[in-house]
């Protein structure tokens, strides 16, 4: 990329998310990432260039040496940070604008400091494999997959219902979404193919910020404000179709859509769990969190567990480094405080706004299992917790193409047994460092989301009987996860 001959025309508006635009380029696989911020903070120009520079060269460092260590070179692109001139970015910013969703708008994109981050392209295959090939990526920002088990929660109903489960009634009850989700992530991350095929299709039901999928780099599914699955399924499956049934030929008695989304849902869940060394399988957790709609019983049957180096092992490793929950992490945090308020020079020994360098790794790693009562105990622990933070809210990206006969696609993940064949890649993105400050929001959202659930559940019919659930639980379609072609 040459900064100095930048051209807005070659570039268009990708996607964003609540802290980055992202904007992808039009021949080449390649993107530019850049912050947003708050209006007032944009007017008021809270931020100078060189701020923005040192945040944006941070997110750089921690995948390059903390994310990229704990989670695997394959998985995680760091990218590198580029100065463009600012006449670009305002021509681009004014040129994407009214290709933003109107939920999105009460932020706006950088165009004060000329500072983004560049990426290769993870929608779509790298430039020297591309030409002429059809690709398909389907990203999936999968969430917290497991139940805290620390003796520092409070809360029962924590240990039983996941805290995206219980997140969705809050969601719904702010206005932030209409409908609440079934996916539970704890069946996406159980490694039992039943339950990640019933994850995959609560995706698709009603997939939020959840599930995006892409085609030759357009989006074609997902992240709209205001959806109508069914129309969108029906489209999904119209674009996916010559995909998964190239030679056109129908499965007897079986609906398109249906046959399309089950080809999908296989081909994500077999990309999901591709592993590097086959057959290496993790220690079953046994994580089921009560309102998955899968029955208990089945899932305590089936919960075979991940390959250790799939991509969802990865990610759930680092998410497990919390393992005092935020209940036992903010007391901690306040222990930092106090040490900084008496020793504020000490902020920058501690890393607590970075360097992200193999020194961090280092005190992550060296933590002490038993809190001494030390600032050195309460450090690591909070460095762990912002970690694990960032994996649960990272996504993933599975960017597949059909081949043909022995061609080799790299970095290659193959989906075998599948006709047609798919080779292609697994990435995950979205691996920003989360800020030390927003630790006692953490806290706050923690006590509002389970308080908000326990009314919610309280105030919706009387507690449902095992019967009503159960009828509940039978309504619900799993054709799809039990009658597998
Ligand atoms: O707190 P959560 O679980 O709602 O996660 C936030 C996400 O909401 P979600 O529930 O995924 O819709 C939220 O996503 P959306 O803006 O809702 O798409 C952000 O990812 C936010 O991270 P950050 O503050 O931008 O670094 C996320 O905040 P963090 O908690 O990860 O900092
Ligand atoms: N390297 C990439 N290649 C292709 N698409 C990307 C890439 N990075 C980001 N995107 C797209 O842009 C969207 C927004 O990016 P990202 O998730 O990094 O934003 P964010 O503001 O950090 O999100 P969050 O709300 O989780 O904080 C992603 O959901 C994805 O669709």
């Amino acid at each position: 990329m040459e900064v100095e001959k930048m051209d807005e025309n070659d570039w268009k508006y990708h996607g964003e998310g609540n802290k980055s635009i992202v904007v992808s380029h039009a021949q080449h696989s390649q993107v530019l990432r850049f912050l947003k911020h708050s209006v007032e903070d944009h007017k008021h120009r809270c931020q100078t260039p060189e701020q923005t520079q040192q945040h944006i060269q941070n997110i750089v460092d921690f995948g390059k040496h903390v994310m990229r260590s704990l989670l695997g070179d394959n998985f995680v692109h760091h990218g590198k940070a580029v100065k463009l001139p600012l006449d670009f970015v305002n021509q681009l910013s004014l040129k994407i604008e009214p290709e933003r969703p109107e939920s999105r708008t009460d932020k706006v994109m950088d165009t004060l400091s000329g500072w983004a981050l560049c990426l290769p392209n993870l929608t779509q295959l790298p430039d020297h494999l591309g030409e002429h090939r059809p690709a398909l990526c389907i990203e999936i920002k999968p969430k917290c997959g497991f139940l805290p088990w620390s003796r520092h929660v409070t809360k029962d109903v924590k240990l039983k219902v996941c805290r995206f489960c219980m997140h969705q009634h809050l969601k719904i009850s702010s206005g932030k979404w209409k409908r609440r989700s079934q996916y539970c992530p704890l069946d996406l991350f159980s490694g039992n193919k039943q339950r990640m095929f019933l994850a995959i299709k609560h995706l698709l039901e009603e997939s939020q910020n959840n599930l995006k999928i892409f085609k030759n780099g357009e989006l074609i599914f997902g992240c709209k404000d205001d959806a109508n699955q069914k129309r969108d399924l029906n489209e999904l499956a119209q674009h996916l179709w010559p995909f998964f049934f190239p030679t056109g030929t129908l499965i007897h008695g079986c609906p398109r859509r249906k046959a399309v989304l089950h080809k999908l849902t296989q081909v994500v869940t077999m990309a999901l769990l591709s592993s590097g060394e086959p057959g290496n399988v993790t220690e079953p957790r046994r994580d089921h969190c009560h309102t998955s709609s899968l029955l208990q019983d089945c899932c305590r049957k089936a919960n075979s567990g991940l390959p250790k180096d799939c991509v969802l092992s990865k990610i759930l490793q680092v998410q497990l480094l919390d393992d005092l929950d935020i209940e036992g992490i903010y007391p901690l945090y306040k222990r930092v405080e106090r040490h900084l308020a008496e020793y504020p020079e000490e902020r920058s020994t501690m890393q607590v706004d970075g360097p992200y360098n193999e020194s961090f790794l280092e005190r992550l790693r060296c933590c002490p299992s038993n809190d001494n009562g030390s600032v050195e105990y309460a450090v690591g622990k909070v460095h762990q917790y912002r970690v694990a933070m960032a994996a649960k809210d990272c996504s993933i990206m599975v960017t597949l193409a059909p081949c043909e006969g022995d061609e080799i696609l790299r970095p290659a993940v193959e989906i075998q047994p599948s006709k047609p064949r798919f080779r292609g890649s697994v990435s995950i993105l979205d691996l920003d460092p989360k800020p030390y400050e927003s630790i006692p929001h953490q806290y706050t959202l923690d006590l509002q989301i389970v308080s908000n659930y326990i009314q919610s559940v309280q105030s919706d019919s009387e507690p449902a009987s095992p019967n009503v659930r159960q009828r509940q639980l039978d309504r619900d379609d799993c054709t799809l996860v039990f009658h597998s072609a």
